[in-house]
């Protein structure tokens, strides 16, 4: 039996993730969260320990903050074990960590576990990679008031594969936070919107537009145990994994 230790495990989707193991018939075998404090279910203990979680557990599954991201994957390289990172709001600075560790261990990052958003990502980088640049391409995400990142990990995912199919890079083409007189709207720009309240779970629609149509993509998140079962599936499929670096795609045969 795999046993998975939690990074973040105090938070909305740690909690939600112990929920899913355990229906799944797997060990906890711990988490981490700021304060390592209190007990994620009778007898499984939150400390602030990432390098003693990495060597209890057989795999990992980080849903933190990314200022913890670096001390996670130390963790996981001195332990020699996977991890499955679902933390958003990443720069570039931390994709460069991750690189870095997918030299050493097997390393899952993504923006979004679920099967809905995954699938929804290979019908916007089809979609785009159909319709010419005279289609603008808008993205819109809605999250619950507590969210701290803008814009959300699954739109800038969302973003990605409309700019792989369009075959640009979307840094180079990305539109976001629009305020105030911002000029018209550049030829082949990707937007995104944010729109933040109550306890939305995570609502995305990719909005593709021209000269008198528009196409509509989209995905609800019903609540978070569509991410925790995702994160469950997706570390057992990394625990049987070579090193390297990996999303969803491969777990979810994509
Ligand atoms: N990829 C996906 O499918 C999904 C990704 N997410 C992402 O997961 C992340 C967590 O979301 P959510 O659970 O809602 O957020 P929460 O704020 O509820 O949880 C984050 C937890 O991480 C803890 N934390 C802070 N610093 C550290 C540290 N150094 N080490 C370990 N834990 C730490 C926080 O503790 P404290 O509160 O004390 O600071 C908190 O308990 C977000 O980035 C979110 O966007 C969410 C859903 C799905
Ligand atoms: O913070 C959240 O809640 C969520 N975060 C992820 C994101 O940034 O896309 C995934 C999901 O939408 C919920």
């Amino acid at each position: 039996m795999t046993s998975i230790g939690i990074f973040g495990a105090a938070g909305r989707m740690g909690r939600a993730i112990a929920q899913a193991a355990a229906e799944a018939g797997l060990t906890v075998a711990g988490g981490t969260d700021r304060d390592g404090s209190g007990e994620l279910a009778p007898g499984v203990a939150i400390t602030s320990d990432p390098l003693a979680l990495a060597q209890a557990a057989d795999v990992l599954i980080d849903f933190s903050v990314p200022a913890a991201l670096s001390a996670n994957l130390d963790a996981c390289i001195a332990a020699n074990k996977p991890i499955l990172i679902g933390t958003t709001g990443l720069e570039g600075e931390h994709h460069a960590l991750i690189d870095q560790a997918a030299a050493r261990i097997p390393v899952l990052q993504t923006g979004n576990t679920s099967l809905g958003v995954n699938l929804l990502a290979a019908l916007v980088e089809k979609a785009a990679a159909s319709l010419g640049d005279d289609w603008d391409i808008e993205i819109v995400e809605m999250h619950h008031r507590h969210k701290v990142d803008a814009p959300s990990g699954t739109a800038l995912l969302l973003g990605e594969a409309a700019a792989k199919g369009r075959g640009i890079a979307l840094a180079d083409h990305s539109e976001r936070g629009r305020d105030g007189i911002t000029g018209a709207r550049a030829k082949g720009a990707i937007g995104f919107a944010a729109l933040r309240g109550g306890s939305v779970a995570g609502d995305h629609q990719v909005i593709l537009a021209t000269e008198g149509e528009r196409i509509e993509l989209g995905h609800r998140a019903e609540n978070r145990s569509i991410f925790a079962r995702g994160a469950i599936k997706g570390a057992r499929w990394l625990a049987g994994q070579p090193v390297g670096r990996y999303d969803m795609k491969g777990v979810l045969g994509l």
